[in-house]
């Protein structure tokens, strides 16, 4: 007798498993780590955007760690294979603005007080991400003095070089001229940009046919700044939609804070090459 599509098949499925969903996924410690400290219906929203946006980070930094690793190897195409996923990554993290804004002012005020001081300002893996990716200010750190397995892991990466000081060496192994100060210099230290390397990237662009993998992975890195950007924009917004100009719990200013962040930029080179070519 056959068996319908649209039925199971009794005889295949495995009821009994050697490892089963939930313990290949250890989804019964996942799905106990949503705890409201109110009574509040929208606290569980606010919890599990964060998680589900910190599960997010946590791919981004194995993708753009391994992304860093294999451009230091001078293999390029499994590092474009990455940032790809980086930037699709980051479109996923972009949308989930769009279910917290479902959460009205009132809403949110009911249960701001429970959150005391804690504030994404301590996400420390938003801040490893940062770092990789080149905005280096070793003062924020110090927001995780209390947990020395972050302090130091954020100390390592603030003293490693960015992804972009790692393609600066790479364009000096293929004989662009990058002064010899961006190729090896104390990394903890914010980049500041030069003539020589906007120089180099003009060349690539300009000739894109001739430094075609050069000229991938720079749009690919263009391509992750550009969602940065608009998360950190859209996080604005829907902070000001939601608290208006109220200080931040995390002690800064606020919205003005997060309108300050977005003149950060990582790769300033590639943005300001633009107006050259
Ligand atoms: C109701 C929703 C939210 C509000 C009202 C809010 C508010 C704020 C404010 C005011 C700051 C500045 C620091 C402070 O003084 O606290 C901040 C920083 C931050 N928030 Fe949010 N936030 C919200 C949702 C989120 C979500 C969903 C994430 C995702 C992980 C997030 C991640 C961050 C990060 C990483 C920072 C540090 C940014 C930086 O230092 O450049 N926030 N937030
Ligand atoms: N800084 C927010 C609080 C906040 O958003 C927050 C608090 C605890 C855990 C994550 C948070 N999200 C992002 O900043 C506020 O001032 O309302």
């Amino acid at each position: 007798m056959t068996t319908p599509n649209n039925t199971v098949d009794n005889e295949a499925i495995h009821w009994d498993q050697d490892i089963s969903y939930g313990q290949y996924l250890d989804l019964e410690p996942l799905l106990a780590c949503q705890n409201p400290v109110s009574k509040e219906h929208d606290e569980l929203l606010f919890i599990v955007i964060h998680q589900v946006s910190e599960l997010w980070i946590k791919l981004c930094l194995h993708e753009a760690h391994g992304a860093a690793a294999n451009i230091q190897q001078d293999n390029l195409p499994p590092a474009f294979k990455m940032l790809s996923r980086v930037a699709r990554i980051q479109e996923q993290l972009i949308k989930a603005w769009e279910v917290l804004v479902t959460m009205t002012p009132a809403d949110y005020a009911s249960f701001r007080d429970s959150l005391g001081q804690s504030s994404g300002f301590q996400s420390y893996q938003y801040r490893e991400i940062e770092f990789l990716l080149g905005n280096k200010n070793a003062k924020l750190i110090e927001a995780h003095r209390a947990k020395p397995k972050h302090y130091q892991k954020l100390q390592e990466c603030l003293n490693a070089p960015s992804i972009y000081d790692i393609v600066l060496q790479l364009l000096a192994r293929r004989g662009f001229a990058i002064p010899q100060d961006k190729i090896e210099r104390d990394w903890s230290i914010p980049y500041t940009a030069s003539p020589e390397v906007e120089a180099a990237w003009a060349e690539i662009y300009r000739n894109s046919a001739k430094h075609w993998d050069l000229y991938e992975l720079a749009e690919k890195l263009v391509d992750v700044e550009f969602n940065f950007q608009r998360w950190r924009f859209n996080h604005m917004k829907t902070v000001e939609r939601i608290i208006g100009y109220r200080r931040g719990t995390g002690g800064t200013a606020g919205v003005n804070y997060l309108v300050k962040a977005l003149d950060l930029q990582f790769f300033p080179e590639l943005w300001s090459v633009r107006t050259t070519i």
